[in-house]
This record gives C-alpha cells, structure tokens and sequence, in this order.
C-alpha cells in the first residue's frame, strides 16, 4: 500500500461539520508559492553571505510571509531557536545534593525494547492500552503520587515547593480551569449592552495616536540601543501589532492588545517598555516594570527575548519563577533590578517574604496572556499583585484571545485603555491548515492507534502531542519510546529541571516528538514545530488556537491534527466557523491501519505497567530518603531554622485542593455539553 493510500480523505455524510475539504496530498505547491513570494521580503543583506549560511537563507525563504521581515545576517535569527534558551534559567536552578541514583526514564525504555527483542515477546493483547493512556480518573491518583517529585532535601525547599505549587495549580491545569471561559464572551460580541459598554470603556485607538501606522521602526523614532537590539533579534520591520502598539505604547496608554499566535506581541510591548526605561531617573534606583506571564517556561522566553533587546542599555532585568532558586532571586531583587518577569505565585511569594522587595513604585504592569490570567485559577493571585501595584501606572494586556468583556477588565482597574485588534478575534495563523479526525462515540479507545499511525506514517518530525492529562502524557512518551519513536515530555509532574531538559531536546531535534499537557499550548516559540495533534480536543476554543498556535508561527506554515470526540462538537464547529474554507480539512484514518497499531499497542501493554511500577517504587524510595533528610536537617539546625522569619503563604494545601476541585467540576460539566 502506497504511503498515502492508508489514509482516505472523505466528508463523512453523516457529518454536520460544513464546509470540510478533502486533505491534499502535501501542499508542495503552496510551499513553492509562499518561497516565490517571500523570498523579496527578504532583506537584502541575505544576498551576500558565504555558502553556509545560503542552506538557512532556502529554508528561511521557503517559509517566510510577508508581515515578517527578517534580517538573515543577524545575530539573533542564528540564535532564534535560543529564544527557548535556558543557559540563565538553568544557572538559577537549585543545586541537587544528591545526583540521581535511578536509571533515566529512557534507559528503562531502552531495556524494555532490548528484553522485547531478546525474548522475541510478542504482543500481549490482554488489556487495551488507551485504557491506561486516556483514564482521567487514573490520572488524579497518579498526580498525588508523582507531586513528590518536585520536592527537594534542603529544609526551604517545603516553602519554594509551596509556592510553585500554587503556581502550577493555575498553569498546568490551565485546560480544565479554563474551561469556565464559555462562549459566553462570543455571544457578548453581539450583546447591545456589551458594545455599549465597550465603547464608553475602550479609548478610540485614533485619540490615542495621532498620525499613519508607522511601516518601519526608524519612523517610530526609537533610541539607537533600542534599534540596535531590534537589529540583534533580526528584526527589520514591525509586525501589524507592533506597528500598532509601539507608538500608543510609548504614550503610557493602557492597552488591550490581540493579534494571532506567533504575530510578535512580545516585541509589541518589550520595545516601548525598554524606549520608556532608557529616560528613567537614575538617581534612585527602582523596580519600575512588571512583566507576569502564566508559565515559568514562557517567563524565561520573554526574560529571553527582553535580554536580547535590551542588550545595548543600562536596563537590567530579573527573572522571578518558581522551579528556580528562591535565594538567587532574593538577592537581585535586593539590587532593584528595572524589570521583573515573573509568573504570579513566585512574585506574590516575592512580595510578601522577600523584605527588600516591593512594588511600590510599579509604573508599569504587563498581564502576557492576559485572558488566561482572568481565568479562575488566577483570581486571586491576580487581585493581590494589583492591590500592591501602585494605582498610577501603565497597565498592557496581550493575549491571541484577548477578553474585550468590560466587566472582566474593571476589575484590573485599566485607565481608559486602548484595544487594539489585529485579527478577527479568535482566529488561527494565516498559514495554519487546520485537519480533524472525528472519533466516534463507540470508537473512542482508536485515539492511540490514529496518533501512532499519523506519527509513523506523516509527521515525523518537530511535532507537539497535546494531552487533557499529565498522566497520559507520560505514558504516551512511554509507549512512543517504546515503539522506537524519539519523544520527550512535558508537563507539570516534572521537576524545573527535567522541564528545560525536554524543551531543549526538542527543540535541537535530539527528539521528534513532544507529549505535552496545556503547560506548553500559550506563548511558547520553538522554532521550526510542523505539526500540532490535538490527541483530545481541547475544552474550549481559546485553548485551541493557543495550542495550534505553537506551529505556524512568525509567518511560516504547518498544520494542527485534532481528533474530535462527539463531545466535542460544539467547540468543533466554532473551530470550523472561525476559519476560512481553505485552513480547513477532515482526515479519515483507514480502519485497517488503526487495527494494525492497535494490535501492536495492546503488545505493549505489559512493559508499559512494568515501567509505571518500576517508577512508583522509585518515587516512593526518593520519597522516603528526602523525608529523612528533613527530619536531619531539623535535628542539626533547629535554632537556625526557628529563627528564620516566617515566610506566609498566598494559598494553603486546602485552598489549592479546592481550586483544583473547583477546576475539576467545571471541566466534568463542560465535557458534558
Ligand atoms: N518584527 C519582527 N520581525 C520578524 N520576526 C519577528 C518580529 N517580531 C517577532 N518576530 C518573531 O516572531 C515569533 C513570534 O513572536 P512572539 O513569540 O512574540 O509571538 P506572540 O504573538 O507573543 O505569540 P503567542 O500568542 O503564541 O504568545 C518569534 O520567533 C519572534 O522572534
């Protein structure tokens, strides 16, 4: 059977889905097309550089558009895949006192195969693998066993735990949480009130900013070590949400700013931010801007991305998120760094317990995913950061689906703020082909078998997995490696550590694959990511496009495959309704093929366990050994520790139980719709 031929590209008849189009063999043609064109984006600096790099000037012109234009003889494009750069982060760690005494999860896997191929075992067909992989139920006991994991021996790491935890309760969750986002704020698009509302609320952008959209950044009359920096990350035009932004931004407006995945709305607001900076008074040495972002992972990008631009100024940045070292971040808060990015748990921890921290002279309040922050999970963490936030201040909004509902902003107590829309709210990247698999209702445990034949057959490469569960995640890297497929993992049951160890694998191509939970579908900019599967749809459309949104980045093209469930529909056809016709294909799955890897899952079914108990015990023995350190350490330090001040805590182990229940119920209720 020809490789293709597996896969029949129909509209199912029975499918209410409108406008579905049969997926096209490989769209070659397209790719030719957009090389033809972008190709003359292209600065023209690229034209005279050595043999090496022309291989990089092919594949940057295959795959550029024309809001994007890029200088290929800057530093910062050779270094982009460092945007996902952890060398800073990685020196913030805690160091381990005791290096792993256990084999490597890839080890295990590897002996796995090896004892498979030795014994000529064959497939066990007792149990059926999706059963294990997609039990959410399953799921919420394996979460409590494997939280250990993060803990460390030294006696405050209890307390660093503590606040990355309540951290982690707002991200990693972020599917289930969010789900409490209802359509409610499409339907409000139409709402009368709403409009009404809005238009007294929002400052017309034109009252803003007198004058054209600026087409370059010369015309917005930056300093020179801001353009110099823009010249180091190989920027050469803005993007249409900085172009927009940048000059309403340097007024000290607030903002509300939306544009599409991948469209450079960190640029949007890092450039004002540092232009605003460079004519601070220098006498008093302050904290002046605050940069909050949901994920640690996204806080070291956009700590990443400030660095590079604000190479050539005085400006100095802080990183602040859990998972890295509570002590190192003590001491540069100490020195007033200009600008703290942070996710919200650690700041508050900051806050309250670090004395010479405070925010009291704030000019500045950047929310990066914003509507995200609204969500439940952040409530309250948001609330208090605002009340310690002086009232006079700048505050900027961003997010792909960025809320516009009144109500929802008042409460972040804006100043008139400006919105500034880029796209149609709620759309996907322009060179985004967006595919979905339906699963019929009785067909629900095929949801392995499809991943691993569109893995094996198409997309081989550079390609995030999006599961509903830690827990399914984990296991599908397992079955994959067993499967002699390259995959890492990533999600909220993995130390800080082991976090960056699979961004960076995957992002230098060490593997193929990435099974992640919603802790990657926002913000995250791996260069190069082809393909985004969808193995459950996600609960709401935001969280969708955010996911989706990790490929097709900057301009560049790939394609989101996202099986859909009969529960799904309703967020299915939303997706269908919100993107042109020609994004939008439906892919069947021949049922030969998903009996072939069926069969060959279910032969993993026995090792998979083995491995999951292999790991529990060791879980439990590491457990146990750090259980006794404590006990150790207290013995030896007892005074030392009694007289340390005591830190308090945002959210005790009960309030963060019933944020995760509440979190829980809502996601029950809204995969019942
Ligand atoms: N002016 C520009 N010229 C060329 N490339 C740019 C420009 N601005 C940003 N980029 C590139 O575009 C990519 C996406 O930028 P960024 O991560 O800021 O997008 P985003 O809109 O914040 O995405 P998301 O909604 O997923 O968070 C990055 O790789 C960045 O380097």
């Amino acid at each position: 059977m020809a490789d293709l031929d597996d896969f029949v590209m129909t509209i199912d008849e029975n499918d209410e889905v409108p406008n579905l189009e049969v997926v096209e063999q490989e769209s070659e043609a397209e790719r030719k097309h957009s090389k033809n064109k972008a190709g003359k984006k292209i600065d023209k600096k690229s034209k005279g550089r050595g043999k090496n790099k022309s291989n990089n000037v092919d594949q940057e012109e295959k795959d550029m558009n024309a809001d994007f234009l890029v200088d290929l003889d800057a530093d910062g494009l050779d270094s982009v895949p460092k945007t996902m750069d952890f060398a800073l982060a990685r020196a913030a760690l805690k160091i381990r006192k005791n290096p792993n005494q256990f084999s490597t999860l890839d080890e295990k896997i590897a002996a796995k195969r090896k004892s498979m191929k030795s014994s000529g075992e064959s497939f066990d067909k007792r149990r059926k693998l999706s059963t294990e992989a997609e039990s959410e139920d399953e799921e919420d006991s394996n979460v409590e066993e494997e939280e250990n994991d993060n803990k460390d021996i030294e006696s405050e790491d209890d307390n660093e735990d503590g606040s990355n935890k309540s951290e982690e309760s707002g991200s990693e969750e972020s599917s289930e949480e969010s789900m409490s986002e209802s359509e409610d704020d499409e339907d409000s698009e139409t709402d009368e009130e709403e409009r009404e509302k809005r238009k007294a609320y929002f400052a017309p952008e034109s009252e803003a900013a007198a004058g054209d959209i600026p087409e370059s950044f010369t015309q917005m009359n930056l300093s020179r070590p801001i353009m110099k920096g823009l010249t180091l990350l190989g920027f050469v035009q803005p993007t249409p949400i900085q172009g927009r932004t940048i000059p309403i931004a340097l007024l000290g407006k607030d903002i509300c700013g939306g544009a599409v995945t991948g469209s450079g709305k960190t640029g949007a607001f890092m450039v004002p931010i540092l232009e605003r900076l460079l004519y601070r008074p220098k006498k008093v040495q302050v904290t002046r801007v605050v940069v909050l972002c949901p994920t640690r992972e996204l806080a070291i990008q956009c700590h990443n991305v400030a660095t590079k631009l604000a190479s050539f100024t005085d400006i100095r940045l802080c990183l602040c998120t859990g998972g890295l070292s509570l002590k190192q971040q003590e001491i540069e808060l100490k020195s007033r760094p200009d600008i703290v990015i942070a996710t919200p748990g650690r700041l508050i921890d900051h806050v309250r317990n670090s004395q010479s921290f405070s925010m009291d002279n704030i000019e500045i309040l950047v929310m990066d995913e914003a509507d995200r922050m609204l969500e439940d999970g952040f409530t309250d963490e948001l609330n208090e950061i605002v009340e310690y936030c002086p009232k006079q201040r700048q505050t900027m909004l961003f997010s792909a689906t960025m809320t516009s509902s009144v109500d929802e902003l008042i409460r972040l107590s804006l100043r008139r703020p400006v919105r500034i829309q880029i796209d149609p709210p709620k759309t996907a990247a322009k060179r985004l082909i967006q595919e979905f698999i339906r699963i019929r209702q009785n067909r629900e445990d095929d949801r392995g078998a499809i991943l691993v034949s569109l893995c094996k057959k198409h997309y081989k490469r550079k390609c995030i997995v999006f599961f509903r569960s830690k827990a399914a995640a984990h296991q599908m890297k397992i079955v994959f490696g067993l499967l002699g497929l390259k995959a890492g993992e990533l999600h909220g049951n993995l130390s800080q550590e082991q976090r960056m160890d699979s961004l960076e694998k995957f992002r230098d191509g060490l593997v193929d694959y990435l099974m992640a939970t919603d802790l990657a579908a926002r913000g995250l900019d791996i260069r190069g990511v082809d393909t985004v599967i969808n193995y459950n749809m996600p609960t709401n459309l935001s969280q969708y496009l955010h996911r989706i949104g990790r490929t097709a980045r900057a301009g560049r093209s790939g394609r989101a495959v996202t099986m859909a469930g009969e529960s799904d529909r309703k967020i299915l056809k939303m997706a269908i309704k919100n993107a042109p016709k020609e994004q939008i294909r439906q892919r069947v799955v021949d049922t030969e093929v998903i009996i072939k890897y069926k069969t060959k899952l279910d032969g993993f079914v026995t090792k998979l366990k083995e491995i999951l108990e292999e790991e529990k015990q060791e879980r439990q023995l590491r457990d146990a050994e750090m259980k006794l350190k404590k006990a150790e350490n207290l013995i030896k330090h007892r005074d030392e520790i009694h007289s340390r001040p005591k830190r308090t805590w945002f959210q005790t182990a009960k309030d963060k139980s019933a944020a995760k229940q509440r979190g829980r119920e809502s996601f029950k209720q809204n995969v019942s719709l």
